[in-house]
């Protein structure tokens, strides 16, 4: 088995497990909002800016611990405040060392929009994400169906979740639905966890026009960011650079700092 496929099969043993002690009733009574759209990242990232999701992240199946002990709210807050788009919150425990209920922390605390980064396999999960406060779902291609794909894209916009489909392979278009409102080129592939912007370089070509495309995954530079800007890519999502600092808070800082003054010799 590749690493995606050991998540996966734990993921059905974590979603079996909390279904089968928690119902959506009550999941929707843990959300006063429940009913109501969230924050839109697709908005955003329509300002033709290169705009940065930075994510919180403490640990990787190919870094091992990143960041062990640093608190959410030492760092989501900052992101916020220092420029980020949005902020990606890692929800999965067993591989990344994250915690549903860090959403929470991170949506009580910041106004900008929050993705739930996890390995979503089954509606509850949508449940659960808007729930503790998610405004953006993660679809990943590479472990779904296209039928798959869609079923829970439809199920994320009747919850008023936007969707980001990653995407990762040439073959993986043919999973892009009309709901899938961003689209996500995924740098790192999942089954040996080796990460080559040149991913996003090429799928780029092969893309829908009418929405936005972020690039995921191994973005530690200006550089680069400037060149998929370049290129049509207005999001950029970033973990690992600013986790890895024993203050993730000051690396934010000074990247964005960087960040607007090359942009001022580049546009
Ligand atoms: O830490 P990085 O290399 O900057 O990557 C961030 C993000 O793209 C990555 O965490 C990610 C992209 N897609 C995923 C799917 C599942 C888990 C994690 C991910």
């Amino acid at each position: 088995m590749n690493i995606l496929q050991t998540i996966i099969e734990k993921k059905k043993l974590e979603v079996a497990e909390k279904k089968s002690i928690m119902d959506i009733d009550f999941l929707k009574s843990l959300n006063k909002n429940f009913d109501t759209k969230g924050l839109s990242l697709k908005q955003r990232l329509l300002n033709g800016q290169p705009n940065i999701i930075a994510e919180f992240k403490r640990k990787s199946p190919s870094k091992g611990w990143i960041n062990q002990h640093i608190h959410i709210g030492e760092v989501v807050p900052a992101y916020e405040e220092y420029g980020a788009a949005a902020s990606s919150i890692l929800t999965d425990e067993d591989f990344f060392g994250g915690n549903i209920e860090e959403l929470k922390i991170a949506r009580l605390e910041v106004e900008i929009p929050l993705l739930r980064k996890d390995f979503i396999i089954d509606e509850f999960q949508l449940y659960e994400a808007k729930a503790y406060g998610a405004d953006v779902i993660l679809l990943i291609a590479a472990c779904l169906t296209k039928e798959h794909v869609k079923q829970l894209a439809v199920k994320a916009k009747e919850l008023n979740l936007e969707v980001l489909l990653e995407l990762h392979a040439a073959e993986e278009t043919g999973h892009i639905c009309d709901e899938a409102d961003i689209i996500g080129i995924n740098n790192r592939n999942l089954e040996t966890f080796v990460t080559d912007i040149q991913t996003s370089k090429d799928l780029i070509k092969l893309l829908p026009a009418d929405r936005p495309v972020i690039s995921e995954s191994g973005i530690s530079d200006i550089e680069t960011i400037i060149a998929l800007h370049n290129l049509g890519f207005t999001g950029f999502l970033i973990g690992e650079n600013f986790m890895k600092a024993s203050k993730p808070a000051v690396a934010f800082a000074e990247f964005m700092k960087a960040l607007k003054k090359q942009k001022k010799l580049v546009f």
